[in-house]
């Protein structure tokens, strides 16, 4: 039969109870830590869902995260390729490069290709040649927590939270908590981004004044149903400014946006009033040209085109730079024929886009008449440009 163990003396039971006890305090301090943590976190996210505007959200983002965790660096970096949430901060009086710890990029993966395939937090220690990149502002930083933000599985950004204490991110702490936020953050972005886009947009391009896209997309059916009730000749430019991104890269987005105003000022003072000039996206315009047929199409084409590569634009800070674009005609084709109008709307701007783009391939500076038959490109060279 086992020995029973030894019954403990008053002295073991004092110790055992002191122990058991200092083991208490320690698990109901770290219980109380958590809760305060967790709901931190609660208040932050909760904090998030309720803003209203583009400006306070992000400042939500760097300086309320900033108080509400105690961190001395919050850094944010937003995916912007269209400089929508530029053109919203602009809208609202802002001047997105001058916003302390945060930084719109046209490209993830060129900005950083490495933090670009992040698709988890990571937590560790901060090392200056690979982080700087995230945290420019300062190299005294010990630990940092870098939350890749996923919208629909795209990442649309980062945030980066550093800290003074080589403890407070490691790659032993739990990050659900902090992925979450990211995720919650990510949403909030898209929401107020959509919420600021409609208020303020409507049907107009706040950059240019000229319509945007969605105006086009309500004009363009009601346009070809007309020419074809009274078998009027429809055309359609798609116009695209040439390596626009180098300008971009090369004097910055203010410049870029100088551009994109003069190029759109130019083009209307080709257009007649019935014509329906948009931005479609980007550095992309398009024309929809009632009673114009495909050689009268072409020859405006060709006037915007040397209108604009004859003289420089002066661009934001000083300065000019010589820009020129490409541009795709289409037609509707003369006739009946059994597409209903929607059919056509949709393959007159295919038909122009599919010649910008071959404009573009054969070295750009140029017009491209498309066939909308066939949809295949014809050399402008074959239409009589005499004005
Ligand atoms: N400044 C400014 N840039 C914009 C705006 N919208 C888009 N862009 C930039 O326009 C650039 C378009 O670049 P790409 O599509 O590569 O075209 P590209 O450089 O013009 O080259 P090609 O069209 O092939 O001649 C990207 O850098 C966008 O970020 C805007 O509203 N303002």
């Amino acid at each position: 039969m086992p020995k029973p163990p030894p019954t403990p003396s008053p002295t073991d039971l004092a110790f055992i109870n002191r122990q058991l006890r200092q083991r208490l305090t320690s698990l109901t301090r770290e219980a109380s830590h958590n809760e305060e943590v967790l709901k931190r976190f609660h208040d932050r996210e909760l904090t998030l869902l309720a803003t209203e505007s583009l400006p306070q959200l992000l400042s939500c983002l760097v300086d309320g995260m900033k108080a509400s965790f105690d961190l001395p660096n919050i850094q944010l970096v937003l995916h912007d390729p269209d400089h929508e949430l530029r053109h919203l901060l602009l809208h609202s009086g802002i001047e997105p490069e001058g916003l302390a710890d945060i930084r719109f990029v046209d490209e993830i993966a060129s900005f950083s290709p490495k933090h670009a395939r992040y698709r988890a937090p990571w937590l560790g220690p901060f090392r200056n040649p690979e982080h700087a990149i995230l945290f420019p502002t300062d190299d005294t930083l010990k630990s940092i927590a870098i939350l890749p933000m996923i919208r629909r599985g795209q990442l649309v950004g980062f945030i980066g939270l550093g800290s003074h204490d080589p403890n407070r991110f490691t790659r032993q702490h739990a990050s659900d908590f902090l992925n979450r936020l990211a995720t919650i953050s990510a949403i909030c972005l898209e929401n107020t981004a959509n919420r600021e886009h409609l208020v303020i947009s409507g049907l107009t391009d706040a950059l240019t004044g000229l319509h945007n896209r969605r105006y086009l997309e309500r004009r363009l059916e009601e346009e070809v149903t007309r020419a074809l009730r009274y078998q009027h000749p429809l055309s359609c430019l798609f116009i695209d400014a040439d390596h626009f991104k180098q300008i971009n890269d090369r004097h910055g987005h203010g410049a870029g946006d100088s551009v994109l105003r003069e190029l759109a000022l130019r083009v209307k003072e080709c257009l007649r009033l019935s014509d329906i000039a948009t931005r479609y996206g980007g550095e992309e315009f398009t024309l929809l040209l009632p009673q114009t047929d495909a050689t009268e199409a072409a020859k405006l084409a060709e006037r915007i085109r040397s209108r604009i590569q004859h003289k420089p634009i002066a661009i934001h800070g000083g300065g000019y730079v010589e820009v020129t674009v490409s541009i795709g005609v289409s037609a509707l084709p003369p006739g009946s024929s059994r597409e209903n109008p929607q059919q056509r709307a949709k393959h007159l701007i295919e038909a122009a886009d599919k010649a910008l783009y071959t404009a573009k391939e054969s070295g750009r500076n140029r017009v491209q008449l498309a066939n909308p038959d066939s949809l295949s490109g014809r050399a402008l060279e074959s239409i009589e440009l005499n004005d």
